[in-house]
Parts: C-alpha cells; sequence; structure tokens
C-alpha cells in the first residue's frame, strides 16, 4: 500500500498543502481538484521532483522520502509528450528497460510490451508518425517496461478523441491490475473517473478530501 501521512509543502509566500492519501496495489486512485487546487503539486511530491517539509511518504512501510526521483518506485504518464518524437516506437519504449539487458533480449521484452498494448508491428514506426492514442500507448508500453509499483497519471486521456479515450482507459484499467500497481490518477473527468477509480479524493483548500 502507498501511503502519504500529512506530507507539507508550501510554495514561499502561499498558503500550505497537507496531503494524506492511501493507495491499494491493484487499483486506481483518482484525484480531483480546481485548476490551481495542488493537483501537479501533489504528483512532484509523490514523484520526488519537491521535497515536504514535514510528513511521511512510504510504500509497503517502504519510506520513499529520501530516495532521489529516478530511484522511486514510480513512473509518471502525462497528457501528452512523454515519447521522443525522432525515435522509433521501439526505441521509446525501450527507455523504460535497464541497459544492462543483452540487446536481443530488451527487443524481445519490447516487441511484447508493444503487442500487449495493441502496437504489435509498429516497432519501426517513428514517433512522430504516430497518432495521440497510439502515442499514449507506447508510453504505457515504457511504462509496463520499467514496471514501478507506483503510476502517476497526470489527465492521460485529454488529448484523445472518446473512441480512443475508451481504448486506453480499459488499458490502464487492465495493467493496474495485472501488474498491481497503485495507479494515482490525476482527472477532472468524472466519466473517466467513474469508469477507473475505486477510489477518489478532492483536493480542496490543501488538503485531500474523500469523494
Ligand atoms: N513553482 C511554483 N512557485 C510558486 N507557486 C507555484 C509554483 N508552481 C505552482 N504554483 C502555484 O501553486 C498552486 C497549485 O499549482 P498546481 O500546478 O499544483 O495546481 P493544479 O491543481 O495542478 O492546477 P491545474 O489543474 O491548472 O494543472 C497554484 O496556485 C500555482 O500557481
Amino acid at each position: 500500500m502507498l501511503v502519504a501521512d500529512k506530507l507539507q509543502f508550501a510554495y514561499p509566500g502561499a498558503s500550505p498543502y497537507s496531503f494524506s492519501l492511501l493507495a491499494h496495489p491493484g487499483t486506481v486512485t483518482a484525484i480531483s481538484g480546481a485548476s490551481g487546487s495542488g493537483k501537479s503539486t501533489l504528483l512532484d511530491l509523490l514523484a520526488g521532483f519537491l521535497a515536504p517539509g514535514a510528513g511521511r511518504l512510504a510504500l509497503d512501510d517502504v519510506n520513499l522520502l529520501p530516495l532521489p526521483p529516478e530511484r522511486r518506485p514510480v513512473s509518471l504518464l502525462l497528457q501528452s509528450d512523454n515519447l521522443f518524437e525522432h525515435l522509433s516506437a521501439a526505441d521509446n519504449a525501450e527507455l523504460g528497460l535497464a541497459r544492462d539487458l543483452p540487446r536481443q533480449e530488451r527487443r524481445a521484452k519490447v516487441a511484447e510490451a508493444l503487442a500487449q498494448v495493441g502496437l504489435a508491428g509498429f516497432e519501426a514506426k517513428p514517433a512522430s508518425m504516430l497518432s495521440g492514442g497510439q502515442k499514449q500507448r507506447v508510453a504505457l508500453a515504457r511504462t509496463l517496461l520499467r514496471d514501478r509499483a507506483v503510476l502517476l497519471l497526470d489527465e492521460p486521456f485529454s488529448a484523445l478523441d472518446d473512441e480512443t479515450r475508451g481504448t486506453i482507459r480499459n488499458l490502464v484499467a487492465d495493467l493496474t491490475a495485472q501488474q498491481r500497481w497503485h495507479t494515482i490518477l490525476v482527472s477532472h473527468h468524472g466519466d473517466d473517473i467513474a469508469a477507473l477509480a475505486t477510489s477518489h479524493y478532492r483536493l480542496e483548500a490543501g488538503r485531500l478530501q474523500r469523494a
């Protein structure tokens, strides 16, 4: 279980935040809140891009706060701009893998991950030639290869049309359950939250309230 307990943070001269939440493995926890309420700030604290002044952040009782972002068991998927446009789908996905694996093994794992997100045969396609939905699939394949226990999603479906949105949403639900990820979904969209989340917090006045 991922536990944030009274994580404190304040930008200079602004009111402080105090974030507490629980997220269970294999489930999606949604965070909603008005623009400027602090959702990105919360994700930055979880990912380690910001350091809290006080509080606790632990995954299965392991304290995450001393760990720099690259050593946290966390991956991040944004609304868009997740890929290097000049690299192929396979090369983008492969960025999720440890570099010390033999090349052949890396390629096999990448092909398997791309197939799992419905992109078998797309290995050599440059990212610049993929649709928005295909790009999010490649980003999910990379996340799958990275396989960190916590997945942070910041409005990951917003740039997608309705049909693609449903498909990518199902993929996130399936991968979360299959990999036992603790998925945190920041979203303004009630339908995404209703479709995916097993728990839902609203961020208001610097605190997370169960919705
Ligand atoms: N580096 C910073 N320095 C000072 N204030 C900041 C900084 N980054 C964000 N803020 C302020 O902190 C508040 C929360 O910002 P944050 O980006 O976390 O909100 P958000 O809920 O993610 O907003 P949105 O939904 O619009 O993306 C806002 O008032 C913002 O202006």
